[in-house]
């Protein structure tokens, strides 16, 4: 099989690149560098993208290079030749990368190894960890070991790609395994001194930008001192965390010294495609560029969070997170901001002139730089004199900056130990400069699992004040990571929502799944329902907050209840759905039931009846009531108690009495005399 490459008229015409780092050129700032300065194509260093077919790798440059949605990638046809991507016009990172056709065959005598391996800086090998990988482990031992022949220099990546198919639990057993089983055939044929370095990775989510981030940094010789930059930043402005962006590909070159935790990444990371997004959409079209010199953004998150965004060069932003009161002192986080940037540019600055001297330090350079410190990577005392001018929220404003200006420039040491720190790492804590031995001795935190040292390199989570090794943060029942998932606390432990769920969540009667903690739910009648679940009968739309009117087992909402169930009123023939009052076997609207006779309304009113028809106290005396033979007045049967009839007449029974003597005649003998009635003695007397 043989291999074509992409630019034919360059095959075997590349300049011996060493390994990366040398003449690693930037796309520097607009007066940064030279055109005449900046590497030709052919003696860029590069990055190789190797593994079997279909495992990723064209889409992994497309989605991290080109701004290619994820799924697009679904399209991309199978690459035959060498592809020779050069980003040196759009990115920070002037290097070019090249994608590799998954057949690749070392054997054929067009595979120029020495020339494909001597000017690369990081090899990465793409397993697709969907697919059986004992092939790729193979291909994957092959290409290492004989590009470590050619150049031990190289960083070997390998990205177990594809990790979105994968359960939490599969993810991490496939990297043991990945990892053992590389590691064994390395050592059968005596590379144990070949270090590999592994990630999990997909392109769709955030983890293909961190693992591509990690590989690029390795390949900065100015980290250090980007990493000491940025925590000097960060502390004197009161900022959380602070990332350097490559704005076209969302890599982050640098960050200060503090764990990276993802969902801070992935925040700035989304800030960075809201900020392309919305100056594509408005930003001046004549200057064509979605990033600037005048970009800058502020988010505000509900939870009291401020991510701020500001251009740094022409390819660079930094990304800081930050609490709103912080923010309060913009002010100040703008000055140490401008201060930041002027440090960047000259760090910069000192590799384009180097560059341009042909590797050489130029002589302004070298009176300030320490004999030791390499001629890419300016130690501490070459920016100290610009970030030295930082001033601290404390010493806001004015006077101080040029007193801490002179200080700065004089020592730079461990607060503990007193070793100098120029040109070493270091972590501040509460503002002093920490060597690294001295901080993992005193300011390390204690895992709560484990309880050894969180030492400053290993990744660190924390909950409340509790904090973990990454690999120690598991759910004590069922041990799977809780990294990237929402938990409960249990007494001393964390568990996973799964846990939880099954011991102490309710299930939704009508999926019979469980209903998760912090979901939407439905209780009603000791019962629970997702909200989701909880459905009309009618119409099967969700209910939801709506009122609903149970029927039987069933629940409807009041349209479809009206619409299907509900009685009629008698009266307007419109459905009722509550209340009403019922009259001789028919239902009725309150305000429907209304007196025959005058039309006031009856419900909760005493009301009689003639015939059918219902009628008020008032109408039905005046209309249709007898009246008292005693008294004249109506007998209604409200109030006026029983009465007593007699022939055609009527009377009230307190009514019913002798016409002579008065004496009650109810339940006693009586005498009609015409009109009147009257007791026995009275009759008798007559
Ligand atoms: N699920 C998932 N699919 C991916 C991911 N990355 C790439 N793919 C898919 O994998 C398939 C192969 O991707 P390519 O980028 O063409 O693979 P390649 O390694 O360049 O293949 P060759 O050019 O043949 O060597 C495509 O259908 C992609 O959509 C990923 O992170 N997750």
């Amino acid at each position: 099989m043989s291999i074509q490459y992409g630019e034919p008229d360059m095959a075997g015409s590349y300049g011996v690149v060493d390994s990366f780092p040398k003449d690693f050129g930037y796309g520097g700032d607009e007066a940064g560098i030279d055109d005449d300065s900046s590497a030709s194509a052919d003696t860029q260093p590069r990055i190789l993208l190797m593994g079997l077919r279909r495992s990723g790798k064209s889409s992994i440059q497309k989605v991290v290079f080109h701004k290619m949605s994820p799924n697009e990638t679904l399209f991309l046809e199978s690459t035959n030749k060498i592809h020779k991507d050069d980003l040196s016009g759009s990115s920070f990172v002037n290097f070019q990368i090249w994608d590799f056709p998954g057949q690749v065959d070392f054997f054929d005598p067009t595979f120029d190894d020495e020339m494909i391996f001597t000017g690369t800086g990081a090899l990465i090998f793409v397993i697709d960890a969907q697919d059986d990988y004992v092939e790729a482990l193979g291909r994957l031992h092959g290409t290492v070991s004989r590009a470590y022949r050619v150049n031990p220099h190289i960083n070997f990546e390998v990205f177990i790609h594809k990790v979105d198919g994968l359960s939490d639990d599969h993810k991490i057993e496939t990297q043991r395994d990945v990892y053992q089983r590389a590691n064994d055939d390395l050592a059968d044929v005596g590379l144990e001194k070949l270090h590999l370095s592994f990630y999990l990775t997909s392109i769709y989510d955030h983890s293909i930008f961190e693992a591509f981030s990690k590989v690029v940094q390795k390949l900065l010789p100015q980290l250090p001192t980007l990493e000491n930059l940025l925590n000097i930043f960060i502390s004197h402005s009161g900022i959380e965390k602070a990332f350097l962006f490559d704005m076209v590909s969302k890599i982050y070159i640098a960050t200060d010294s503090s764990a990276v935790d993802m969902q801070s990444y992935e925040l700035c990371c989304d800030m960075i495609d809201v900020v392309i997004d919305i100056s594509c959409i408005y930003g001046p079209i004549e200057d064509g560029g979605a990033y600037d010199k005048e970009s800058l953004a502020i988010i505000k998150l509900n939870n009291t969070t401020v991510l701020y965004l500001k251009e740094v060069t022409r390819f660079l932003a930094v990304v800081c997170v930050l609490r709103e009161e912080s923010f309060e002192r913009k002010g100040l986080i703008d000055y140490n901001f401008h201060c930041f940037r002027k440090a960047v540019h000259e760090v910069f600055e000192v590799g384009c002139r180097t560059q341009r001297n042909g590797g050489r330090p130029d002589d302004s350079l070298t009176s300030s730089t320490s004999t030791s410190s390499s001629t890419h990577a300016p130690n501490h005392r070459n920016y100290a004199s610009h970030n030295g001018s930082m001033i601290s929220p404390a010493d806001y404003p004015e006077e101080t900056r040029h007193e801490l200006a002179a200080t700065m420039s004089d020592r730079f040491d461990c607060k503990e130990c007193s070793e100098s720190l120029y040109g070493r790492k270091y972590i501040q804590v509460e503002q002093q400069p920490h060597c690294i031995p001295c901080y993992d001795r005193l300011h390390a935190n204690t895992c709560h699992q484990c309880k050894d040292l969180i030492g400053h390199n290993a990744r660190e989570l924390f909950y409340e004040d509790r904090h973990y090794h990454e690999h120690c943060f598991r759910c004590f029942r069922c041990e799977r990571s809780l990294a990237d998932e929402p938990f409960t606390p249990q007494g001393e432990g964390l568990v996973c929502n799964e846990c939880y769920c099954n011991e102490f969540s309710s299930k939704c009667v009508a999926c019979d799944r469980t209903v998760m903690p912090g979901s939407r739910k439905l209780e009603y009648a000791g019962t629970t329902w997702h909200e989701d679940c909880f459905v009309c009968q009618g119409c099967e739309k969700p209910i939801g907050g709506q009122a609903f009117i149970p029927d039987k087992e069933a629940y409807y909402c009041v349209p479809c209840y009206e619409a299907r169930l509900a009685p009629r009123c008698s009266h307007c023939k419109k459905a009722l759905a509550k209340g009403g009052v019922t009259y001789q076997d028919e239902v009725w609207h309150k305000e429907c039931f209304v007196c025959t006779g005058c039309k006031t309304p009856l419900a909760g009113q005493p009301f009689t009846s003639q015939g059918d028809s219902p009628y008020c106290v008032k109408c039905f005396s005046t209309l249709y009531a007898q009246k008292c033979a005693g008294c004249n007045t109506a007998i209604t049967g409200f109030g006026d108690g029983k009465y007593v009839s007699f022939q055609e007449r009527q009377w009230h029974q307190p009514c019913f009495k002798c016409s002579r003597c008065s004496v009650s005649l109810v339940g006693a003998g009586f005498f009609p005399d015409r009109d009147q009635i009257l007791c026995s003695d009275c009759n008798s007397d007559e």
